[in-house]
């Protein structure tokens, strides 16, 4: 086909939703999605979930792992306050490329810090580069097999601090075993399970929540 799906998600955004009303810009996506494509997007449900735990941590870093068209990224930032700010990670130029159009037609631009390039690379530059003290949530949504050792590497770089929030989409769909079992049995972290579905479907999936205790 002449256009890729993220293409056309912004296609989608473009025709259906107005510049600057990031709402707009979430119900065109999951509208889309729902009705003509699925797509990987966290969705409307666990969305609503995401946003609760925004909203309750009031955070004023947010790091993101893993862009793609930015729907997140967008229900995070519409959510912070003024000084507050979501820096996002995507290794794939295609999808920060739609992902920046999309962010600018919710005209939430000010609030994000879109980066484009790998968690493993960017992440030990966190403090040097953005002057990042420590993260108040991180929102885990990049390839599963990565959410262990980029947890770890934020740990040992102290980007994670007591009180610091991890939040990981898709811990039972496509599911991350060795994640799981590290915040849930680790005595540093205080971990939850919010039961959902995998985006615009009926499989179960949900989102792990770990508080980091200190040490
Ligand atoms: C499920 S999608 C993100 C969905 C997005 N959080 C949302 O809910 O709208 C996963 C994205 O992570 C990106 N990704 C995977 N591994 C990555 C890594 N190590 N560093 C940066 N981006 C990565 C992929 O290219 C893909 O766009
Ligand atoms: O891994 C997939 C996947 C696997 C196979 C086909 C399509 C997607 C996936 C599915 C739902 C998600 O919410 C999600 O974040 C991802 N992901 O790629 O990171
Ligand atoms: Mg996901």
């Amino acid at each position: 086909t002449r256009t890729s799906r993220p293409q056309r998600i912004l296609k989608a955004v473009q025709r259906k939703a107005t510049v600057g009303d990031p709402q707009s810009v979430i119900t065109a996506i999951d509208h889309f999605c729902r009705h003509r494509e699925w797509a990987m997007n966290v969705g409307d449900e666990k969305g609503s979930i995401l946003d609760s735990v925004v909203s309750e941590v009031s955070p004023v870093t947010v790091l993101e792992l893993g862009t793609y068209c930015g729907y997140s990224t967008v229900r995070i930032a519409r959510l912070l306050p003024p000084g507050a700010c979501v820096i996002t990670l995507e290794f794939n130029p295609d999808y920060a490329a739609i992902a920046r159009q999309v962010i600018q037609w919710s005209g939430l631009e000010d609030k994000v810090q879109l980066v484009e390039g790998a968690s493993g690379d960017w992440i030990p530059w966190m403090k040097e580069h953005f002057g990042v003290q420590a993260f108040d949530l991180v929102f885990l949504d990049h390839w599963k097999e990565r959410y262990l050792p980029d947890t770890k590497l934020l740990e040992e770089c102290g980007l994670i601090q007591k009180g610091t929030v991890l939040l990981a989409d898709n811990v039972i769909c496509p599911g991350t075993p060795d994640y799981l079992e590290y915040v849930r049995n680790s005595p540093r972290y205080n971990s939850h399970y919010y039961r959902s579905h995998l985006e615009y479907t009926k499989a179960e999936d949900g989102l792990e929540k770990s508080v980091f205790l200190g040490y």
